[in-house]
């Protein structure tokens, strides 16, 4: 697990460290680092340093100081450094004076474009961005828009892509993409919420006193260790059985693939509800099929929605669900019948937990009614949801946000893009009420099943298309992978992000 900041909290945890600090030794440090990883990067780019040319790209504030300090530092190292800077008469002056000191090339981006020269940026064997940090307002302004998009080489960025709001992690497409994004003092929500346009998060200590983070990511030891294995004492049904209700005669795959990911999640009873029982039997055997919730049995969660459809029939079974008191997790149709009869949420017992689990266009549907839009924040608009219904939240993407009504909020960044696929959001139904089944606390059962549908995908796909079906597959791999890193399985720890490397 680790934590992430907002900016607030960031520059309130800064500035007792500034005062602490003598004048400018956190720049220094900050720099430092990114002259070490500028380095290695130019290493690996061009199989050395001494003679390599890095463009800066630099602001008006701190962050192009940092730039400008680390271009200082780089120039000890005999590389030749070329700073572009967009606001000359603001720039930072310790900065600027160091790297002309070490015998830096200083232009103003007015004049090059005024002479045809942006092609500068062209030639570089790697780009330090610079131009804006903590201080981002809004896309960035059309002079460094143009500047960055005529980069072709790898782009380190100081502490935030430019263009990337901070705290939502907006970017519009002119927004830098980095290979390598050096941050300093805390992980801030860009760096989840924008994982893409970050690459690898290189954090590097400032010894700052933080409070309580804004945001949470669970690593694979944290997964592991809240998954509940079977012990010796354990039967079928001790484990926490999970009901499945979703599918219809026109959509039997839904309950196929979330009663799969149920089955391959964990080792205790499933059971399914439902108008695709035989289509489930013959998939799963090991699965106890009816046709009704009425006639299913004891479960400790149900799982409902996904093609359940949204007519009388699919209201009767999420009526059914309900009124059964178990924690549910409601996805899809069930999220849509949420939407259109709110008289459905009369069928919950208070304060009996609901994980919702939209995707957008599902989300705005249950939320627009409340007068809550999902605009670029998207944390603020899930933490909104789940206060005002009482519920957890798990908001769909890229990065999948997950609140408790309570605020706290877990973030899940995938890693590739395979997951878009047909009946990859059933697979996560069934993991989600899989994890509720076993108990726990829902916001982390909802976060671990997250953390092991974006493995298990990525198992699946291993960099090639994949299907749902066979993310349900790599279910096991994706627990087994969470378990050996809590130390609760023996066997290689499999590939591991930088990330969970350092943090898991
Ligand atoms: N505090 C610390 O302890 C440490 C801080 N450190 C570093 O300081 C950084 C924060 O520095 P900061 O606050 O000086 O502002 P920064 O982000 O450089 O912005 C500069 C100016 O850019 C402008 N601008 C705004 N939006 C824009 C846009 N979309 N497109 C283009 N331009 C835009 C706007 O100026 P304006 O033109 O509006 O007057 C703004 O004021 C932080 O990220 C880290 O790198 C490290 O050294 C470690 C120690
Ligand atoms: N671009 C993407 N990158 C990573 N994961 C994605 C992306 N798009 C969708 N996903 C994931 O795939 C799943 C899709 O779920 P959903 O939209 O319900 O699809 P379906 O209805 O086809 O099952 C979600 O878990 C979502 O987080
Ligand atoms: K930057």
């Amino acid at each position: 697990m680790y934590g992430v900041w907002t900016v607030d909290q960031v520059r309130a945890a800064e500035d007792v460290a500034l005062a602490k600090a003598p004048d400018g030794a956190l720049m220094r440090r900050a720099a430092f680092a990114v002259a070490v990883r500028a380095a290695a990067m130019l290493r690996a780019a061009t199989g050395g340093v001494a003679g390599r040319h890095v463009v800066l790209l630099v602001g008006s504030g701190n962050n192009g100081g940092d730039a400008l300090w680390a271009g200082a530092f780089l120039r000890r190292r005999a590389v030749a450094v070329t700073a572009v800077l967009f606001a000359p008469d603001r720039t930072h002056p310790p900065g600027l004076a160091a790297l002309r000191r070490a015998g830096g090339r200083v232009v103003d981006a007015g004049d090059q474009v005024a002479a045809g020269r942006r092609d500068l940026v062209t030639g570089a064997d790697l780009v330090v961005d610079g131009i804006v940090g903590l201080s981002a307002r809004g896309p960035l302004r059309p002079a460094a828009a143009a500047w960055v998009a005529a980069v072709t080489s790898p782009v380190l960025a100081v502490d935030l892509p430019s263009g990337v709001d901070p705290d939502t992690g907006h970017a519009e497409p002119s927004a830098v993409r980095a290979d390598v994004t050096v941050t300093f003092g805390a992980h801030k929500p860009a760096h989840v919420l924008a994982a893409p346009r970050c690459g690898l998060v290189q954090l590097v200590d400032l010894g700052l006193d933080l409070p309580a983070p804004d945001l949470e990511v669970l690593g694979p030891a944290d997964v592991g260790r809240a998954w509940r294995l079977p012990g010796p004492a354990d039967d079928k049904f001790t484990q926490g059985v999970t009901g499945v209700a979703a599918g219809s005669a026109t959509y039997p795959g839904a309950a196929v693939l979330a009663v799969g990911s149920a089955v391959r999640a964990t080792s205790g009873m499933v059971r399914y509800a439902g108008w695709a029982a035989d289509e489930v039997r013959s998939r799963w055997p090991e699965v106890v099929a009816t046709g009704s919730v009425a006639d299913a049995g004891r479960v400790q969660a149900w799982a409902v929605g996904p093609g359940l459809g949204t007519g009388q029939a699919g209201r009767d079974v999420l009526a059914a669900v309900l009124d059964a008191g178990v924690p549910t997790c409601v996805d899809a149709d069930g999220i849509t019948l949420l939407a259109r009869y709110p008289d459905l949420w009369d069928h919950r017992e208070p304060d009996r937990t609901v994980v919702l689990t939209p995707h957008d266009r599902e989300f705005a549907r249950i939320a627009e009614p409340l007068g809550i839009e999902l605009g670029t924040d998207r944390v603020a608009a899930t933490r909104e949801l789940a206060r005002r219904l009482n519920t957890v939240v798990l908001l769909k993407g890229h990065a999948t946000v997950i609140a408790s009504p309570g605020g706290r909020t877990l973030v899940n960044a995938a890693r590739s893009a395979w997951l878009a696929t047909p009946g990859s959001g059933d697979v996560l139904t069934g993991l989600v009420g899989a994890a509720l089944a076993a108990g726990g606390d829902p916001l982390v059962a909802a976060g671990a099943a997250s953390w092991l549908h974006v493995r298990a995908g990525e198992l699946a796909a291993g960099g090639a298309p994949t299907s749902a079906s066979a993310v349900v597959a790599a279910v096991p791999g994706a627990v087994r992978a969470a378990l050996v890193s809590a130390g609760r399985a023996p066997g290689e720890t499999g590939e591991l992000c930088d990330h969970e490397r350092r943090y898991g």
